[in-house]
C-alpha cells in the first residue's frame, strides 16, 4: 500500500488585501513552494495524489457551530470592506472572497485522506492545505485559521468509521488551542501539543496552553500541553518529549489512528517559532508515530513560514510516508534545562493520569535557564558554534537534509538450507570462498565450529558489507549459535575505523566484556536475569522482574533507555540478537525491531536461532517495511522494573544525557 499525497492549486487562491503585519506571513507560496519541492525531488511520482473535495456543511457541522457557518458563507459576497469589518471580530486572521471555499477545500484534504486511509486504499499519506485550521474553534475563526481541519477529520473518522480511539499529534509552534477545546472532555481523542510559549507570553498567551490543563472530567489525561518557555529548541528538545512523554502514552493509550497536525513553524529558520531544530527532525517524529495504529497515520499541514525549512521539512515528512531510510541525526546534546523543567512538569501532571509515568521520579522544580547541559567534551564549544547561536534567527543558516537513498534490495537473509526464504527477501546463498579474515577468524574462534557455522558466518559477514556499501538495508539471518555469530559480528564490525555498533540483546546470554572497550559498541541487554553486573557506559543491563514477556515493561525500557541511548550513539549499524528463551512475545519484538530502524539509516542486522525459525516471517515482515501490529492498551509495568529504569537512567544520563527526562543537573 502507498502514501497518498493531496494538493490542489485552488488552495493558493487567496492571500491577505490589506495590510496587517500579524497575517502577512500567511502567503499562498507556501502552498507552492511545499509541493514543487515535492516535485523537484521525485517525491510526488511516488505518491498517491488524490483528488481533493469540499467538504459540505454537516462535516463542517461536526465542530462548529450553524451561526458561525453561516456567517462565513456570506463572506465570499463581500466587499473589500465588509471583509475587514468581517475579520475584525477574530484574532489574528484575515477573509478573503475565496477564502470560504479554500478552507471547505482543506477540510475535505483532510477528509479525504482519512477516507483512503481508514478505507485501506492507502498506508498513510499527507494533505498540503490552506488555511490551516488547529486554532479555529465551534464559533470563531483564530490564527489564519477557518474551520477545524484535524478535528472535523477527527470527528468524522469516529463518526463514518467508528474509530474507537484517535491521537491527534500537533508538532507545529503554536498551540492548537481550537483542537484542545473540541476534545477537552473526549477520552477517545488523545490531543498531544508543544507549542512556545515563553510562560504565557506568547501568542495566543492562554493559561490554556500551560502544561497543567489536562483535559476535563472524562477527558482528564488526554490533553497533553508541553510548552516551551525557551526559544532556540534543538532536536534533542524535541525527540526528549517524545522519548519521555509522548510515546510511551501514546503506546499506553494504543490509538486506531494517528491525525498529525503538521505545522513545519517549529523547524530552524522560521522567524515565528525562532527555534532551531533541523528538518530532519520530522523524519523521525513522522517514523516514530508509524508504528502506532498499524502506521495508519494522516498529516495535514498547519503552520510554517520559512519557505526553505518548511519545503524541507515537508519533503522530509513525505519521503518517511513512503518508507524511505531515516537520515542520521548528528550531535545531539541532550534537553536544555528549560525543556527538563517542562518534562517534569508535564510527566508530574500526567502520572495520575497514565501508569507509564506512574512511578516516574519527580526532583524539585528547579530555576529555568536554556544552559545547554554538557556532556562530556562539550565544554569547549568551538568560537563559530557559539557567534552561531548568538545570531538572529533570520540569519540562521543550516544543512541540506542528506540524501536518503532506498539501496534496490531492502531485506536480505542468511538461512539454513531448507528453511524458507519469506517473500520479497533475498537469500543469500552465495558460496563465495572463505575470505582471509575469516581463516584467521575460524583459528581465533570458529576453531571448534564446523564448516556450515563457518560458511554462514561469512554470509553474515557479506551481509555486514552489503549493508555498508548501502546495497541492501538491512538484514537476518537465522544461525546456529546467536551468542557466538554476535561477538564475531562486533569484532568484525569493530575492526572498521568508523563504525559504531548498536548491540540490543534480548533475553539471558553472556556478553564478552572486551567487546565494550572500545567505546564504539553500545551494548543494551533486556532480560530476566538479575545480573549482579552493574554494567558501564557502553554496557546496559536491563532486568525486568518477570523477564522479557513483560510487555509493559519491556516497552518502558524501549522508550526511556533505548530511543534515548540509540539516538546519542547514532551507530553505523544496529544489530539486534534474540537469545534462545528469551520469552519475548513476537508483537513487543517486531515493536522493537522496527522503532531499531530509526538509526543507522536502517542498517539492522537480526540475528535469530535455529529453533526461533518461526519468528523468521514476522522479523522479515517489519524489516521489509510493514508496520508493527499494536501492542495492546499498556498497563502498568511493575514497580521494581520502573524503578530499576530509573536507576539506570540516573546511573547513565551523566554520558548519556538524552536519557534526561527530569530535572536532575549533570555534575
Ligand atoms: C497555523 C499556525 O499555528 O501556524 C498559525 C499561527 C498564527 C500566529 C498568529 N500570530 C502571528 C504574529 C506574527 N508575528
Ligand atoms: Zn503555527
Amino acid at each position: 500500500m502507498g502514501t497518498a499525497l493531496i494538493y490542489d492549486e485552488e488552495m493558493t487562491k487567496y492571500k491577505l488585501l490589506w495590510v496587517d503585519p500579524a497575517c502577512k506571513i500567511e502567503v499562498p507560496e507556501r502552498l507552492t513552494v511545499s509541493h514543487g519541492a515535492l516535485v523537484r525531488n521525485g517525491l510526488t511520482d511516488r505518491c498517491i495524489c488524490l483528488p481533493v473535495r469540499e467538504a459540505v456543511d454537516a462535516e463542517i457541522l461536526l465542530v462548529h457551530s450553524e451561526e458561525y457557518l453561516e456567517a462565513v458563507k456570506q463572506t465570499p459576497h463581500m466587499t473589500l470592506e465588509d471583509l475587514k469589518e468581517f475579520t475584525l471580530q477574530y484574532g489574528d486572521v484575515y477573509f478573503h472572497p475565496n477564502i470560504y471555499h479554500c478552507a471547505k477545500l482543506a477540510v475535505g484534504s483532510a477528509l479525504q485522506l482519512v477516507d483512503s486511509v481508514l478505507m485501506g486504499k492507502v498506508k498513510n499519506g499527507m494533505a498540503l492545505v490552506r488555511p490551516p485550521g488547529h486554532h479555529s474553534m465551534r464559533s470563531a475563526a483564530n490564527g489564519f485559521c477557518v474551520f477545524n481541519n484535524v478535528a472535523i477529520a477527527a470527528q468524522y473518522a469516529k463518526q463514518k468509521y467508528g474509530v474507537k480511539r484517535i491521537l491527534i499529534v500537533d508538532w507545529d509552534i503554536h498551540h492548537g488551542q481550537g483542537v484542545q477545546y473540541c476534545f477537552e472532555d473526549d477520552p477517545s481523542v488523545l490531543y498531544f501539543s508543544w507549542h512556545r510559549y515563553e510562560h504565557q507570553k506568547f501568542w495566543p498567551n492562554l493559561k490554556d496552553s500551560d502544561y497543567d490543563i489536562v483535559g476535563k472530567g472524562e477527558g482528564a489525561g488526554f490533553n497533553i500541553n508541553v510548552p516551551w518557555n525557551k526559544v532556540g529548541m534543538e532536536n534533542s528538545d524535541y525527540l526528549s518529549v517524545f522519548c519521555h512523554v509522548l510515546l510511551p502514552i501514546a503506546y499506553e493509550f494504543c490509538p486506531d489512528l494517528v491525525l498529525v497536525c503538521a505545522g513545519f513553524d517549529s523547524a530552524i529558520g522560521d522567524l515565528e517559532g525562532e527555534m532551531c531544530a533541523t528538518p530532519d527532525i520530522f523524519a523521525h517524529l513522522t517514523y516514530l508515530l508509524m508504528n502506532l495504529a498499524e502506521g495508519k497515520l494522516c498529516a495535514v499541514l498547519e503552520g510554517g513560514y520559512n519557505l526553505t525549512s518548511l519545503a524541507q521539512s515537508v519533503c522530509q515528512t513525505v519521503q518517511t510516508l513512503l518508507g524511505d531510510p531515516l537520515p542520521p541525526l548528528t550531535n545531539l546534546t541532550g534537553p536544555c534545562r528549560s525543556t527538563l523543567e517542562s518534562l517534569q512538569c508535564v510527566r508530574a501532571a500526567h502520572r495520575q493520569h497514565w501508569s507509564c509515568l506512574r512511578h516516574a521520579v519527580d526532583l524539585p522544580t528547579f530555576e529555568i535557564s536554556t544552559i545547554r547541559i554538557k556532556s562530556s567534551g562539550e565544554e569547549n564549544k568551538d568560537e563559530a558554534e557559539v557567534w552561531e547561536e548568538q545570531k538572529s534567527p533570520e540569519e540562521k543558516i543550516w544543512p541540506e537534509p542528506p540524501k536518503r537513498v532506498s539501496p534496490r534490495v531492502c531485506s536480505a537473509v542468511v538461512l539454513p538450507d531448507g528453511v524458507v526464504c519469506p517473500d520479497a527477501c533475498e537469500r543469500l546463498s552465495s558460496s563465495e570462498d572463505l575470505g582471509p579474515h575469516l581463516l584467521t577468524l575460524k583459528k581465533d574462534f570458529l576453531k571448534d565450529a564446523d564448516d556450515s557455522a563457518v560458511t554462514a558466518l561469512s554470509r553474515v559477514f557479506s551481509l555486514i558489507d552489503k549493508m555498508k556499501n548501502n546495497e541492501i538495508r538491512n538484514g537476518l539471518a537465522l544461525v546456529g549459535d546467536a551468542a557466538m555469530t554476535m561477538t564475531c559480528v562486533v569484532q568484525h564490525v569493530a575492526a572498521e575505523v568508523d563504525s559504531r555498533v548498536f548491540l540490543v540483546c534480548v533475553g539471558n546470554g553472556n556478553i564478552p566484556g572486551h567487546i565494550i572497550e572500545d567505546g564504539k559498541t553500545l551494548v543494551v541487554q533486556i532480560s530476566g536475569e538479575d545480573t549482579e553486573e552493574q554494567g558501564s557506559k557502553y554496557y546496559v543491563p536491563v532486568c525486568l522482574k518477570k523477564g522479557c514477556t513483560d510487555t509493559s515493561g519491556f516497552a518502558q525500557a524501549m522508550f526511556s533507555l533505548l530511543l534515548p541511548l540509540g539516538y546519542q550513539h547514532n551507530p553505523s549499524l544496529v544489530l539486534l540478537v534474540r537469545m534462545p528463551g528469551s520469552g519475548v512475545c513476537d508483537i513487543m519484538w517486531q515493536q522493537l525491531t522496527a522503532l531499531l530502524q530509526s538509526f543507522a539509516q536502517g542498517h539492522t542486522l537480526v540475528l535469530l536461532q535455529e529453533d526461533d525459525k518461526a519468528c523468521v516471517g514476522p522479523t522479515a515482515s517489519i524489516l521489509l517495511g510493514n508496520p508493527a501490529p499494536p501492542l495492546g492498551q499498556l498497563p502498568a509495568s511493575l514497580k521494581e522494573d520502573a524503578e530499576a529504569v530509573e536507576r539506570l537512567r540516573s546511573r547513565l544520563q551523566a554520558d548519556w544525557n538524552l536519557l534526561l527526562a527530569t530535572g536532575e543537573s549533570t555534575k
